[in-house]
């Protein structure tokens, strides 16, 4: 069996027993029973996904991984490609988007080359697990190789591993590859069976006539390459992209060491969106931070079946939703571990 294989293979249901024992802890709380919504699903499916009645999520973890798009040849992005390694950089100097909100929720940001069109060479901070230069443009033929694709999501597997073995409690993921809201349409077209019309929208702010070439290049590249929507590795490597693949590396490797991943936007959600449909169970280790602007998100998310947390009208990318996000999950399990009981308060009336 190959990594892939062998962490599908590890990925288990979630305890009913655990969601519901910490259902009830939740309800001694003083508070009327549910009444604090969503906060009491978080702190569940945290003790439920670690597995620890007392979850521990002093370690954040971001993942920004960077990767470049032969696509974006035929015009489908506002922003020239040369963008990718210069946001790379600003990452690492810290004065990115993801970097603000990241350092706002206590979390850190590592950055990844995973396929940017540029030597970073021996560039401090970057972790440097280049597996090609960018893809090839879908219009034209299969975005990457098997082989591409395999080594792309195991290296989002081996960095899920790695937070396992640091005690990292929550990951994030987010991206940066200048057009790859464009493979995330063509992944949702082939997978959910929509018309491009229905799943492209304008990234990074793209005229009329730039988003009419980004639904003829997506409908090219279905066409033309026919990726097999039952097979999400067959579409990943036909219309995906290599930040895609580690990204949904990442949420499979967490869902197989038990630590919840919160997804980010449309890319991200592109990637999470192949982890699930090659692991049904994936969704229950999943928290989807918020909904995108992008037209297509939402398919994904209910395709997913995933609620998102957020409506923020972020449409960024990089992990910015997902930091956003954090605090919430952070503020559920704090409710679990913090909140008096209605025995320690002496406060009376709770229903049995
Ligand atoms: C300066 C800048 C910073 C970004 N950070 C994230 N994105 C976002 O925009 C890109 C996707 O949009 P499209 O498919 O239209 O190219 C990705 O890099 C995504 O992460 C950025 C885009 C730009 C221009
Ligand atoms: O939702 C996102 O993550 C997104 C949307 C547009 C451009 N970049 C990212």
């Amino acid at each position: 069996m190959n990594l892939l294989e062998t962490t599908l293979a590890r990925i288990t249901p979630l305890d009913a027993d655990l969601l519901q024992q910490t259902q009830l802890r939740l309800d001694n709380k003083t508070k009327p029973p549910g009444s604090l919504g969503r906060l009491e699903e978080f702190a569940r499916r945290v003790v439920a996904i670690s597995g620890k009645a007392v979850p521990d999520l002093a370690k954040k973890v971001i993942f920004t991984f960077a990767g470049d798009h032969g696509v974006v040849e035929e015009g489908v992005s506002a922003f020239p490609k040369e963008v990718t390694p210069q946001m790379v950089f600003n990452f690492l100097r810290g004065g990115a988007g993801v970097n603000v909100l990241a350092r706002h929720a206590g979390a850190e940001v590592r950055v990844v080359d995973v396929g940017v069109d540029f030597d970073f060479e021996d560039c401090p901070g970057l972790l440097h697990k280049k597996v090609a230069r960018g893809t090839r443009n879908l219009a034209k033929g299969p975005a990457m190789t098997r082989d591409e694709a395999l080594a792309a999501l195991a290296v989002g597997i081996e960095l899920a591993e790695q937070c396992s073995r640091d005690g990292v409690g929550l990951v994030g993921t987010g991206e940066m590859g200048i057009g790859n809201t464009t493979p995330s349409s063509a992944i949702i077209a082939a997978i959910g069976g929509f018309s491009p019309e229905q799943v492209t929208h304008r990234g990074t702010g793209i005229n009329d006539q730039a988003l009419q070439i980004k639904i003829t290049a997506i409908k090219k590249g279905l066409e033309l390459n026919r990726p097999d929507p039952t097979d999400p590795l067959d579409v990943l490597i036909k219309v995906g992209g290599l930040e895609i693949a580690a990204i949904a590396g990442l949420v499979l490797g967490c869902a197989a060491n038990r630590i919840p991943v919160v997804v980010d936007g449309f890319i991200s959600t592109a990637g999470a969106l192949i982890a699930s449909e090659l692991h049904p169970q994936v969704r229950e280790y999943l928290f989807a931070a918020h909904e995108s602007v992008e037209v297509g998100h939402r398919f994904m998310l209910e395709r997913i079946g995933a609620r998102p947390m957020l409506a923020l009208d972020l449409r960024l990318g990089e992990g910015t939703g997902a930091a956003l996000a954090m605090h919430l999950i952070e503020a559920g399990v704090k409710i679990l571990l913090e909140m008096a009981t209605f025995e320690q308060a002496g406060v009376t009336g709770k229903q049995e």
